[in-house]
């Protein structure tokens, strides 16, 4: 049964981390939680270029109430959600959930739209004014009743926001990060 999440699954309390290494997450997720490169590269390298990116949906509609506080803004004003899987294997190991606020979709920025199955870190990673802030950790619970650990964090692209969620689904368990 294809991962999904429902949006109130992302009003969870999120935890920002004092110092980076005081998770209470186990080992085996702490490297993924914690690490500020390009998911999008230890993916690919850890599923020897198995990888792909699943868009679940993309559409214009209103942010969690955490999210709205987490970008400042108006939980009324409609943002463009991004949903996506990202598989290795053809397994899906991650689950993102972007929200982009209209007045991100600006300039340079207005080709967010139009990713498709692109991944969203392959703009970001190469955009010299990215800017990322700190990382929330926490735990959610799938539409499956599994629980998965969880990291968002704001990322800025000319100074203006976007609000990056993943979930590391229980496959990605089994893979050793930063497989050659
Ligand atoms: C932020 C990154 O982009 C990844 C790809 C995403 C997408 O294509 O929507 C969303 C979140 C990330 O897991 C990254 O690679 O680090």
């Amino acid at each position: 049964m294809p991962v999904a999440l429902s949006q109130n699954r992302f009003n969870t309390r999120w935890y920002t981390l004092k110092r980076p290494a005081t998770t209470d997450a186990p080992l085996i997720w702490r490297r993924w939680l914690l690490d500020r490169g390009s998911l999008t590269q230890h993916l690919v390298q850890a599923s020897q270029g198995q990888f792909r990116v699943e868009v679940v949906r993309q559409l214009w509609g209103r942010p969690s109430r955490s999210e709205a506080r987490a970008l400042n803004i108006d939980p009324r004003q409609r943002v463009l959600i991004r949903e996506v899987r990202l598989l290795g294997h053809n397994q899906p190991w991650v689950f993102a959930r972007t929200i982009i606020p209209a007045s991100t979709l600006t300039g340079k920025q207005r080709k967010l739209k139009g990713l498709g199955c692109r991944s969203l870190g392959s703009v970001l990673f190469r955009d010299p004014t990215m800017k990322r802030g700190p990382l929330q950790i926490s735990r959610l619970t799938l539409n499956c009743g599994d629980t998965a650990w969880a990291r968002r964090s704001l990322f800025y692209l000319a100074n203006k926001p976007l609000l990056v969620t993943e979930v590391f689904l229980p496959a990605l368990q089994q893979v050793h990060y930063g497989n050659k």
